[in-house]
Order: C-alpha cells, then sequence, then structure tokens
C-alpha cells in the first residue's frame, strides 16, 4: 500500500537555465554604445527593414530587448502591434528574460516573442477551425511516435477503410508520400501508384492523421502558410486580426532562417493592416554564424534579402564592439576561421573589443586523441585548483563537432577523473528511449484526440507474444467501425468489452490464448481510470510521477522499462549483466531527465497562468526544453547546440583525425573550405576569458601568423603579482567575481603541484582530493526504487 502521507518530494537539482546565469550582471546599469543606441532608437518606417548585421558578443539580444521597450515607451506603439520571431526556444527565453530585467512596465510581457514553429502553431489553433474544422485538436508527433505510428500503420494486415496495404514503405518513405502530399508536390493517385498502396488506404491515413490533429514539426510550418494564403487570397473569409493588427515584425537569428519561414515572414508583413499602412522589419543576425546549411540555412540570405521583400527599402546598420571577446580571441576568430576562407565582411572589420586586457589564446597539440583527454582534464584540474576556487567547474565547456565525441569524453573524464560532466543535448534524449510510453499514458489520461493511437502503442508493449504487430493493426481497424466519438468514451468502451467477453477484443485476441494480456489489457484500463480521477484534482510534478507508477505496476509496463529489450535467447549472462546495467544506467538519467522536464514545464506552466491543465501544457512543450548548467560539473556539446551561448573557458580538441581543423589551422596551402571556417568561428567565439584550441600538429611546425596569435605556453596564475592583465585579474574582471584570497590561492596551488604536477597520470587519476572536488552520486538504481526517490513510496 502506498501512504499518501508519506510522500515527499526531495528537491531534485534542476541546473540553472544557461541564460538566467548570463542575463545577471545587472543589465539594467548596462550603458548602450553609440552603435547600439543607433539601433534601438532608429524609427521604425513603414516598408523599411532595419538590417542588422553584428559580430559575436556585440549585444544583439540586448539592443533588440532596448529596442522592443523603446518602440514601447517611447514611440507608444502597443505591444500586441509586436512580433518578435527566433528560430530556438534558447533565443526565445534569452529575449523574454533580458526584456524583463529591462523593464518595470508589465507591457513588455504582452509583447508576442515566439519560435517560428511556435507562432505557427498558435496561429492555426486560434484561426485554423476558421477555415478547416479538423484544426481543433492539434498535438506534435515526435520520432519516436512516428515510428510506432509507421510500423502498425504499414503492416501487410493494416487496413483503412476496409483497403488494406500492398507495398512497402518505411516510416521515412511513408513521412516523406505524406509531405509531398501535403505541400502539392505530387498527388494521392501519383503517390499511391509509385509506392503500390491503394489511394483509399493512403487518403485514410492522411485524413486520419488530420481528423486527429496529428501534424510532425514541418507541418506546423507549411500549414500555416496554407492558412496565411488562403486568408490572404480570400475576401470572403475572416480576417486574422492578430496578423492584421502586427505592424513590426523583429527576426533575431537571421542567420539559421531557411526558405520556408522566410516565407511567413513574407505573408505577415504583406498582410493587410488594420490602419492600410505598411509594416516594418527588423533583421538581426550574424551572417558568418550560419551552420545550419544542410537543414538549408543560406548565409546568401542577408545579402539577398532586397530581392525578397521588393516593397521594402533596406537599411542596414552594425554594432561596432564586442563585449564578449578579448581583442585576442576576436583576432583568432576573423584572422584563422575567417579571412582565409573569403568571409571576413565589412561589417566585422570594424568591430573592435571593449575589454582591456586579455589572454592570448592557447594552442595545444597532442598526438593521440587519449593525450588530448589528458591533457584537458589535467588542465581544467589546474584551472580551477591554481585560481584558488575563482573559476567553476561549470565555467568550462568542450566544444566537439559531434554528439559521439561527447560521450566519449564524458566516458572518459567520468571513469578516469571522476569529472562529472553536464552534455547539453541530453535533456530531451528520454524522448527517444522506452520511458517515451510516459508520454503516450500521459495522452491517455488527457483524452488527447487520438489517444486511441497511443493505447494502440502501449498494446503493443504489453501483448509480448509473437505477431503483436499483426494484432494491434486489426484492433485499429476494429476501433474504427466502432464510430467513437469523443476519445473520453473510449477507456469505458473498452473496459464494458473486457469485461463482458465483447467481440471487439476477443475477435482478434482469442480468450483461451491471450487470457493474460487480456487481463492485463484491463488492469492497465482500470488503472488509467483511476488516475483520471486523481489527477482531476492533484496536477503537478510530483502527482503525475504517482500515477505513473501506479499505472506502470499494474501491468508489465514496469518490467519492459526495467529491461533491456535487445536481448537474444542464446545470449551469455555476462552480455546479459553487462547489458542490463547499461541499460539501467540509462533508465536512470532518462527519468531523472524526464522529472526534471516535468519540473521545467510545472514552472513555466505557473508562470504563463494558462488556462489549460498542466498535462496538457506539457504535452505541447516537453519538447522545449533548453540546456540547463550545473554547478559540479563541465560542459559538454557540440559546436551547434552551443551557440548563442557564451563561457569563460573553451576548449576545442582537435586531435582526432577525422575532427581536426588542421586543415584551417595550415590554411595557407589549403582551398577555402566556408562552412568549417564559419563553424571554427561559432566555436571560438562563445569565449568570455581563456580559449584553448587542439590540434595534433605542433605549433612550431604552423605558418608565422598562427604562431603570432596563439601561444602554446599554459597560462600561469602567479599570485605574487596581482596587477592589471595577470591572468587572475583579467579573469576577475571578466567573471566580475571578487578575487580570491591569499590562503585559498595558495592552498589550491599545493594542491595542484603535490598531486599532478608530481605524480604520474595514473596517479592523478585516483586523487581523492580531487575525487570530493568533483564528487560524483553513482548508483544503478531500479526504476521501482527510482520512482520512490521522486515520491518517496513505500516499496511494496
Ligand atoms: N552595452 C553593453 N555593455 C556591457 N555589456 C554588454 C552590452 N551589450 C551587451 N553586453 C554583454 O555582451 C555579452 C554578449 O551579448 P549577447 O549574448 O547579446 O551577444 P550576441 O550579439 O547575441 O552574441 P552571439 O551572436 O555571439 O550569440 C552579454 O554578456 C551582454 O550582457
Amino acid at each position: 500500500m502506498i501512504n499518501m502521507e508519506d510522500i515527499m518530494i526531495p528537491e531534485v537539482d534542476r541546473g540553472d537555465s544557461v541564460i538566467e546565469e548570463m542575463s545577471q550582471d545587472s543589465i539594467k546599469s548596462q550603458i548602450f554604445t553609440k552603435s547600439q543606441l543607433d539601433i534601438v532608437e532608429s524609427y521604425p518606417n513603414a516598408n523599411e527593414i532595419l538590417l542588422i548585421k553584428a559580430g559575436p558578443g556585440s549585444g544583439k539580444t540586448l539592443t533588440i530587448a532596448r529596442r522592443i521597450l523603446y518602440l514601447i515607451e517611447e514611440l507608444k506603439i502597443s505591444p500586441d502591434q509586436i512580433l518578435v520571431l527566433s528560430m530556438t526556444n534558447r533565443a526565445v527565453e534569452a529575449l523574454t528574460t533580458t526584456l524583463k530585467s529591462l523593464s518595470e512596465s508589465y507591457l513588455s510581457e504582452r509583447v508576442n516573442i515566439s519560435t517560428f514553429h511556435s507562432f505557427c502553431s498558435h496561429l492555426l489553433e486560434d484561426y485554423g477551425s476558421l477555415y478547416d474544422e479538423n484544426y481543433k485538436n492539434i498535438r506534435l508527433l515526435d520520432d519516436l511516435s512516428w515510428r510506432s505510428f509507421s510500423s502498425i500503420f504499414t503492416t501487410k494486415t493494416a487496413t483503412i477503410k476496409g483497403k488494406s496495404i500492398s507495398g512497402s514503405l518505411t516510416p521515412t518513405k511513408l513521412e516523406k508520400v505524406i509531405a509531398s502530399i501535403k505541400v502539392g508536390k505530387t498527388t494521392i493517385k501519383e503517390a499511391a501508384s509509385e509506392f503500390k498502396i491503394s489511394e483509399e488506404y493512403l487518403s485514410g491515413l492522411i485524413e486520419y492523421l488530420n481528423k486527429n490533429g496529428m501534424k510532425r514539426y514541418p507541418d506546423f510550418i507549411s500549414d500555416a502558410i496554407k492558412l496565411m494564403n488562403k486568408s490572404l487570397n480570400s475576401q470572403n473569409l475572416p480576417v486574422i486580426h492578430q496578423l492584421a493588427n502586427y505592424k513590426i515584425i523583429i527576426i533575431d537569428e537571421f542567420q539559421d532562417m531557411h526558405y520556408s519561414l522566410l516565407k511567413i515572414i513574407q505573408n505577415i508583413s504583406s498582410y493587410p493592416g488594420l490602419d492600410n499602412e505598411g509594416k516594418h522589419i527588423t533583421i538581426a543576425g550574424d551572417p558568418n554564424q550560419c551552420i545550419y546549411e544542410f537543414l538549408g540555412s543560406d548565409p546568401k540570405l542577408f545579402d539577398d534579402i532586397g530581392k525578397h521583400f521588393p516593397n521594402f527599402k533596406v537599411t542596414e546598420k552594425n554594432i561596432e564592439e564586442t563585449f564578449r571577446l578579448s581583442d585576442e580571441v576576436l583576432k583568432v576568430s576573423t584572422e584563422i576561421a575567417l579571412r582565409p576562407n573569403g568571409l571576413l565582411d565589412n561589417y566585422l572589420s570594424s568591430i573592435k573589443s571593449v575589454k582591456q586586457f586579455g589572454i592570448k589564446p592557447i594552442y595545444f597539440s597532442n598526438g593521440s586523441v587519449m593525450e588530448e583527454y589528458d591533457f584537458i582534464a589535467n588542465e581544467i584540474s589546474r584551472l580551477i585548483l591554481e585560481s584558488g576556487g575563482l573559476l567553476k567547474l561549470s565555467d568550462i565547456i568542450i566544444l566537439t563537432r559531434t554528439n559521439r565525441e561527447i560521450y566519449a569524453i564524458s566516458e572518459y573524464f567520468e571513469k578516469h577523473y571522476s569529472i562529472k560532466c553536464n552534455k547539453f543535448g541530453d535533456s530531451t534524449k528520454w524522448v527517444s528511449s522506452n520511458i517515451h510510453i510516459f508520454l503516450d499514458i500521459l495522452n491517455i489520461l488527457n483524452f488527447n484526440w487520438g489517444s486511441e493511437f497511443c493505447l494502440m502503442c502501449i498494446f503493443l508493449v504489453i501483448d509480448t507474444k509473437p505477431n503483436a504487430r499483426m494484432r494491434i493493426a486489426k484492433l485499429f481497424s476494429a476501433f474504427e467501425t466502432t464510430e467513437i466519438s469523443e476519445p473520453d468514451k473510449l477507456i469505458d468502451f473498452m473496459l464494458d468489452d473486457l469485461s463482458n467477453n465483447g467481440d471487439f477484443f476477443s475477435s482478434i485476441y482469442k480468450p483461451v490464448e491471450f487470457k493474460h494480456i487480456l487481463a492485463t489489457f484491463k488492469n492497465f484500463l482500470e488503472q488509467c481510470r483511476t488516475e483520471i480521477e486523481f489527477q482531476k484534482d492533484n496536477h503537478n510534478p510530483k502527482s503525475i510521477m504517482e500515477s505513473l507508477l501506479r499505472i506502470t505496476r499494474s501491468s508489465n509496463l514496469l518490467e519492459y522499462l526495467n529491461n533491456p529489450q535487445d536481448i537474444s535467447i542464446d545470449e551469455s549472462e555476462a552480455s546479459i549483466s553487462k547489458k542490463t546495467k547499461t541499460h539501467r544506467k540509462d533508465l536512470e538519467t532518462n527519468v531523472i531527465m524526464f522529472y526534471s522536464s516535468l519540473t521545467i514545464s510545472y514552472r513555466k506552466f505557473l508562470e504563463a497562468e494558462s488556462d489549460k491543465n498542466f498535462i496538457d501544457f506539457f504535452l505541447r512543450s516537453y519538447s522545449e526544453d533548453t540546456p540547463v548548467i550545473k554547478h559540479d560539473m563541465i560542459n559538454l556539446s557540440t559546436v551547434h547546440t552551443a551557440k548563442g551561448l557564451e563561457f569563460p573557458v573553451v576548449f576545442i580538441p582537435g586531435a582526432m583525425p577525422r575532427f581536426s581543423w588542421n586543415s584551417l589551422y595550415t590554411s595557407d596551402n589549403e582551398k577555402p573550405d566556408p562552412s568549417k571556417g564559419r563553424l571554427l568561428y561559432v566555436a571560438t567565439t562563445r569565449t568570455k576569458s581563456l580559449l584553448y584550441v587542439g590540434s595534433s600538429e605542433p605549433l612550431n611546425n604552423l605558418s608565422p601568423k598562427m604562431n603570432e596569435l596563439f601561444s602554446d605556453k599554459l597560462p600561469s596564475f602567479n599570485s605574487k603579482f596581482k596587477g592589471q592583465g595577470t591572468l587572475l585579474h583579467t579573469l576577475s574582471t571578466d567573471l566580475n567575481r571578487v578575487y580570491p584570497n591569499e590562503s585559498k590561492l595558495s592552498e589550491g596551488a599545493k594542491l595542484y603541484a603535490n598531486f599532478f604536477k608530481k605524480s604520474t597520470p595514473k596517479l592523478a587519476r585516483s586523487f581523492s582530493t580531487t575525487s570530493k572536488i568533483y564528487a560524483g552520486y553513482r548508483s544503478s538504481i531500479q526504476m521501482q526504487v527510482l520512482f520512490s526517490r521522486f515520491g518517496r513510496f513505500k516499496r511494496l
């Protein structure tokens, strides 16, 4: 029995938002430079694009936030007339936080600051049903749901509208086919004949997706464009007041824009205004930070902007300072990453660092990847100990080219050095793990449209006998004939059928052969019904974890979560044990991340004062996590994921031949490589103070220019000299932190001297004091115990 009184959630370390952490430095008191103010106060003329091209760390976010306030407070433009769009949740969060810190007025909170995707999905939710009745209930099908959807609907036995599938389609192919039909690239007839599937089947599938509002990410954009086009081209349809009302459109991170999103801006800017005056567009970005070419971004868009908005006059302005980069880091970024690749545009040639002192970037070379990892781990330990605690683990980031490198480094660091690693991008990894069934269950509890599909996914897990997919496909066809009109009737209908040996289940699951499975379906559904009642009065992360535990325990789902699914009959004991251990470690991480997503979402839910219920809010926003920093961990990220962030200390490894940057360091002899140049530029420009770049080639083999820009000597913390320009002084100024006292400095220096300098790397690795500093909490805990940590359940 669970004693409810006993339930108490321990505080889970959710970490700090990277953005909040960086915006703390009393934003309000910052003095804007002349070039920033020129942009802030530039009059928002109708039919004009203000194009802000500005370098890294120039304060684009701060300048845009200040401009929004200027428009509202000085020019008295109503906040509802301003729309701010950006590409990522992180940029939206950064802008919202900065705006909040700058303004005391509640007015700025009324400005719509959104990602393109969220803007489109809200537009469809608010106005879609005026144009198309299927737009009442829309929800995102993430990758795993799509795979389940495809696996159920592309079995040979799947029938839709009485037509079965005869061709073979993979999930990716099916998605492509449906997407091209939706955007009008091909017709249902053509696609059906190309892939040898019945036309009725294909149209039934599309109808099913539409009826249940099940959308893939690109659907939000293409459907919103269609909606706007319909509204723009028809006199008889209702006006989208929200679009008519906007006078000013501000776009941040424009370098990541791709053409379908450009269409959104074109449609909003040409949507007739209430006063029939044209609209103003402000665009900001750094063309050289365009690193998403593989997703369709194009650095040329900045220069071609006039072509895409022929009725607009384009005025370009630049910010002439960088606040983040020292002159030394700026030089490396422009001279090594950009100039040799023909990328040093005008907007960067006048940029200057506002910093008085900087530290020359460090070039380190190692013969092997392991040596490089040892070097970085030792240097991190040195920085923390010798700086007397001025630098913290979370000040450090290692930037890689791939996620695989992140895992290799974190495994090595945790195993050999007990250095805990905060891997960016990990926070939503649970979505593609077996924890995904939590989302299915929540959809069922929330009676979302299409929740019968989630039930099918759960039944597919419960039914462990061979040919389960075939039975589920049949169940779906049977469901189609039941004509249940509302999702909330579904559970009662199924329970009724199971209790009375009705046709619905027994025609597919022979009552004797599938007795156990049918009983488990029933237990599961009954528990869902109980939890629906429980959730009516208890919507919070803790109550949700409680419900999920009870539901998974009521069936074999708990077993499914606890055990690896890839064990074959002839597998050895040792291999099973190894797989189980890894599985449980991943499970622990995933459950913690899931709970963390729930709590972050709950905080946003309370802030948003939404009239929706929390489960609904969470199901719409769970994929929007932004990275957080944890104080006892260093950060690991790909260059792509770290875009827009800044860190005091940046390491860019380079010893691995496949991912080396050598061709840029020796670029005198190489062909230009703009894409790689831009990637290195984004990486180096995340640096607030100390930049380390790695390579397999020693510095003295390279050009005089490389030798002039880099140092291969490690910067020294010499506590005897405290003057300006020393490492400690520069760090404490850059980080706005108190200078460490003498005793801390000498204690740290002693620790490092005794245990690192004199010891072999092996000894250093087992150094117990360092282990304490980096102490990590390690245990391999089963699901049941994990749940109990979140809800203090008494074990059964
Ligand atoms: N006028 C100012 N005075 C002092 N600091 C400033 C000023 N403007 C910006 N900053 C600081 O400069 C840093 C970089 O700002 P921000 O992150 O907005 O740059 P960005 O242009 O968006 O950079 P990137 O394009 O590289 O992401 C921030 O720490 C910000 O607080």
